[in-house]
């Protein structure tokens, strides 16, 4: 015989069960017979029921389905009220002892679902008989009575029991819980409370899966595991493994469950009062299902007409707006931002004429700032700040973020040793005086022929030359022109600040200092100028003797007419590390006539913290002076070298004709005449063409100089300086000392034509300079033999590093001579056009190279002297492209 196994839960469950099950009752009777003697519930745990107790309890037009289960578990608690009744007699196992599912099975049960069977080892009960209503027998719907033999039992499955206990036992609290009686007894009668309640309490606020659990049809045990009750299975084993001890208990929980609800009985939700939104939700396999999308969208009810501002573009909502105008569907249109009206921006209203209220003054400076220009339209995105915040903007105000974005150096950072800035270039001793002489690119102040459309961009002739425009060369004017960077840096920096100015020295780890960026560059943008004291050769070479002797870094660069830039007092671009892959890189430009040296972003933006790199194009000369590159580029030279030459593809037949034409011709030779070029950079037989012209220029130069005096003053100077030479130095000290004869000469020969009588004193300084190698080795730092003689020294860069010993590595010729040589002479980019200072001096124009030394043998032996040349290829061919335009104009 198959029986339903009714475990009783021990207290802990008790709760659960309490929570998740109703007990619903199917007769009166039976619930009171539950509780009116719920005091005596002991003894011993019911594990079956008689069909007969079912068959009583059901009213035959109360739905059965849903009360199976309760009644069921009912029963079983009956059961335990019953016992004290009929003490004594206990059903044997087997005998009659079982639910009867009045009504049928669930439509579906599982397959997987089996009938537990009956525990042979616990005692049945027939509850029919202990209830005393055996005798009444059964009957049928229409109360016929139904003939005993044809009793048909009916196996309840666990699963059938379950699917019901959640809310039965739940419901059949509620409607314990309900109405306390006269004697203070709880009406578990209440058949309103039952789950088939058309109103439902707790359990129909779990969802609505739980409620289709209720229905028959869905009445299933997988339905009833969905629901998230509590397993049956659980509860049963609960009650099959109920021992003796845990009824007890059980049924103290029982009583003190009561107590329980009639505390609670006050409560909405034993009212049944709903304070919650009741929420359905359909899942099927684990995904929510809406239950609405397949139905046909309800008509949208009218919408309520929205301010609609007449110059906002996207149509968005607005405050002060004037047009209204119908709004679309709202699952169409974004949701429209409102500005606070009350709080921060309270009371102020969207400027759309931003010069309103502003003064005369005031209007005028708002002209100055576009940013700021009124454009019909309403800023929204940011709106003033309150009341004069336009005010606030047009005189100016610095913003102070939270933060420092930009993480700049906290203030106190270590400074390299004697930090002193000059933002302007200053000439010192000799320089200004030559440089005035210089009647410096008068030729080319011509001006460009740019449309307002073009703004001065890459075409623009000026550009192209690295003229700066201004009102002297510009036909555009300063509103349209973008060819202006230093103008716009001296903007940008006039008022100081970290941020405007944009740079910082930083020490490096294992490059000494260098400069990175406090804030983001665009590709070709100025970032700073490179700054010192321009000084002459001579005071160079002083300088690199006398006070720099010690010094391990210097800060020279060749600047223009053979003039030098020291920077040891200067810009903070001095110390601009060098690197094979930079991001910027330093050229020279024509500013207002003068030239100027600046560094530029490169072909990319350059973004904040960047460390700010050019490339030295160092030409040390000698393997001895290489400095190993520590740039870290994945294409590092290894060493603060020369760049690699670039391989220019040979040009077609005709452009060479082309540009061979005569005008170009004509234009080059009015160069030379003026110019000296440097074709240090130059390739193929032209360059080497040119230079060998330029070497017989010299010697022309030299001798249209009539320089007898000067010459015969070398000589001994020479003499003098090679008798020291080979005493206290090396053979390598003599061949420097060869050299320097040139420089000496000159020297002499100014000198002579000067001071005349203080060749002697020339003499002097030229020996010391002839064995300064000595010195120098002394340093550590080591003059190599073995210049190349094609190296032009026309342009001269010392850069960093520059140590004593390369002041003695004397360029041929007084106008080219090299400052005393820079370890780490740095090739930058700058003009190949060097008026020879010393030749417009003597009324010659041609300059002397290298070469020209090499073919006189002055230079044959020259020191690892310096590159000092630091022509680009772009500036030499667009010297190119001005000759041809100025020639053609
Ligand atoms: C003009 S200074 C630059 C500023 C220098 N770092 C300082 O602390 O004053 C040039 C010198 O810096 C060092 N230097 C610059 N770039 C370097 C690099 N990529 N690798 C190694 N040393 C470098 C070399 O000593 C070089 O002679």
């Amino acid at each position: 015989m198959a029986v339903v196994e009714m475990p009783t839960p021990a207290m802990g469950e008790l709760g659960s069960l309490l929570c998740e099950s109703s007990f619903s009752s199917s007769t009166p009777t039976d619930t009171d017979a539950i509780f009116s003697n719920a005091p005596s519930l002991s003894s011993t745990p019911p594990t079956t029921v008689s069909p007969d107790s079912m068959s009583l309890a059901s009213e035959p037009d109360v739905p059965k389905p849903e009360s199976v289960a309760a009644s069921s578990i009912e029963a079983a608690v009956a059961l335990h009220e019953n016992e004290e009744h009929v003490s004594g007699q206990q059903t044997p196992v087997g005998q009659d002892a079982i639910v009867v599912a009045e009504q049928t099975l669930p439509p579906e049960i599982p397959s997987n679902t089996r009938p537990r069977r009956a525990r042979t080892s616990l005692p049945v009960y027939n509850i029919a008989r202990l209830a005393g209503t055996d005798v009444h027998g059964r009957r049928r719907s229409k109360g016929d009575a139904v003939k005993e033999k044809k009793k048909k039992r009916r196996i309840v499955s666990d699963a059938v029991v379950l699917e019901h206990d959640d809310e039965g036992v739940d419901d059949s609290i509620n409607a314990l819980a309900k109405a306390p009686d006269a004697q203070g007894r709880l009406d578990a009668s209440d058949l309103d409370r039952s789950i088939t309640s058309p109103k439902p309490a707790k359990s129909a606020r779990i969802s609505k899966k739980t409620e289709s659990i209720r229905s028959p049809a869905h009445g299933t045990r997988r339905a009833t595991r969905l629901s998230g009750a509590a397993p049956v299975e659980t509860i049963a084993a609960k009650f099959s493994a109920i021992t003796k001890r845990g009824k007890k208990a059980a049924d103290k929980g029982l009583v003190r469950i009561r107590g329980e609800l009639k505390r609670l009985q006050d409560t909405d939700e034993f009212a049944h009062i709903e304070t919650r939104p009741i929420l359905y939700t359909v899942w099927s396999n684990g995904k929510y299902v809406d239950v609405d999308a397949g139905q046909e969208a309800a008509p949208e009810p009218p919408r309520k007409k929205v301010k609609v501002d007449a110059n906002a573009p996207d149509g968005r909502d607005t405050v002060d707006g004037k047009k209204q105008e119908l709004a679309g569907p709202a699952a169409k249109r974004p949701r429209a931002k409102k500005w606070l009206e009350k709080g921060l921006y309270a009371g102020q209203e969207t400027p759309i004429d931003v010069s309103k209220g502003l003064t005369a003054q005031e209007r005028k400076k708002l002209a100055k700032l576009p940013e700021l220009a009124p454009s019909g339209k309403a800023n929204r995105t940011f709106p003033q700040p309150m009341f004069n915040g336009l005010r606030l903007l047009i005189h100016g105000r610095d913003f102070k973020l939270p933060f420092d974005i930009c993480s700049p150096l906290p203030p106190g950072q270590p400074k390299p040793a004697a930090y002193r800035t000059m933002a302007r270039n200053r000439f010192v001793g000799d320089a200004a005086a030559y440089w005035k002489k210089t009647p410096h690119f008068e030729d080319f102040a011509s001006r460009c022929v740019c449309k307002p459309e073009d703004g001065c961009g890459e075409d623009c002739q000026n550009r192209i030359m690295l003229y700066e425009c201004d009102d002297t060369n510009c036909s555009l004017g300063k509103a349209f022109c973008m060819n202006r960077a230093f103008q716009d840096l001296q903007e940008r920096t006039k008022k100081g600040g970290r941020y405007r100015v944009g740079v910082e020295v930083y020490k490096t780890g294992d490059r000494g200092y260098g400069v990175r960026s406090n804030r983001c560059f665009k590709p070709n943008q100025i970032i700073m100028e490179y700054t010192g004291e321009i000084i002459t050769e001579e005071e160079c070479e002083r300088r690199m003797n006398e006070v720099y002797k010690d010094n391990e870094c210097y800060y020279l660069m060749s600047f223009d007419q053979n003039m030098i830039i020291d920077a040891t007092t200067g810009s903070i671009a001095r110390f601009v590390n060098h690197s094979c892959s930079p991001n910027c890189r330093m050229i020279k430009w024509i500013v207002s006539g003068q030239p100027r040296m600046a560094l530029f972003a490169g072909d990319h933006h350059i973004t904040t913290g960047e460390e700010l790199t050019y490339d030295y194009n160092f030409d040390p000369f000698s393997a001895k002076n290489v400095q190993k590159c520590l740039c870290g580029s994945p294409n590092c030279r290894g060493v603060l070298g020369p760049k690699p030459k670039e391989v220019k593809p040979p040009k077609p037949k005709e452009e060479k004709k082309s540009a061979k034409s005569s005008s170009v011709k004509s234009a080059k030779r009015k160069l030379k005449d003026v110019f000296a070029f440097d074709a240090d950079e130059e390739e193929g037989p032209a360059a080497k063409k040119r230079k060998i012209k330029a070497a017989t220029s010299v010697k022309r130069t030299l001798a249209r100089a009539s320089l007898k005096g000067a010459k015969g003053a070398a000589k001994g100077t020479v003499k003098g300086a090679v008798k020291g030479a080979v005493k206290g130095a090396a053979k390598g000290a003599v061949a420097k000392v060869k050299r320097s004869v040139s420089s000496v000469s000159v020297a002499a020969k100014k000198k002579t034509v000067l001071q005349g009588s203080k060749i002697k004193v020339t003499t002097k300084k030229a020996f010391r300079r002839a064995t300064t190698s000595t010195v120098v080795k002394k340093h550590g730092k080591k003059s190599a033999p073995a210049a190349s003689p094609s190296r032009s020294p026309s342009l001269t860069i010392v850069a960093a590093g520059v140590s004593a010993e390369h002041a003695s590595a004397k360029t041929t010729t007084p106008a080219r001579r090299a400052p005393p040589a820079a370890v780490p002479t740095a090739k930058t980019s700058s003009r190949k056009l060097t008026p020879s200072r010393k030749a417009l001096e003597a009324g010659v124009h041609l300059e002397r190279s290298p070469v020209a030394s090499a073919k006189s043998g002055a230079t044959k032996a020259a020191p690892q002297g310096l590159e000092l040349s630091h022509t680009t290829t772009t500036t030499t061919t667009t010297t190119r492209i001005r000759l041809v335009t100025a020639s053609s104009a």
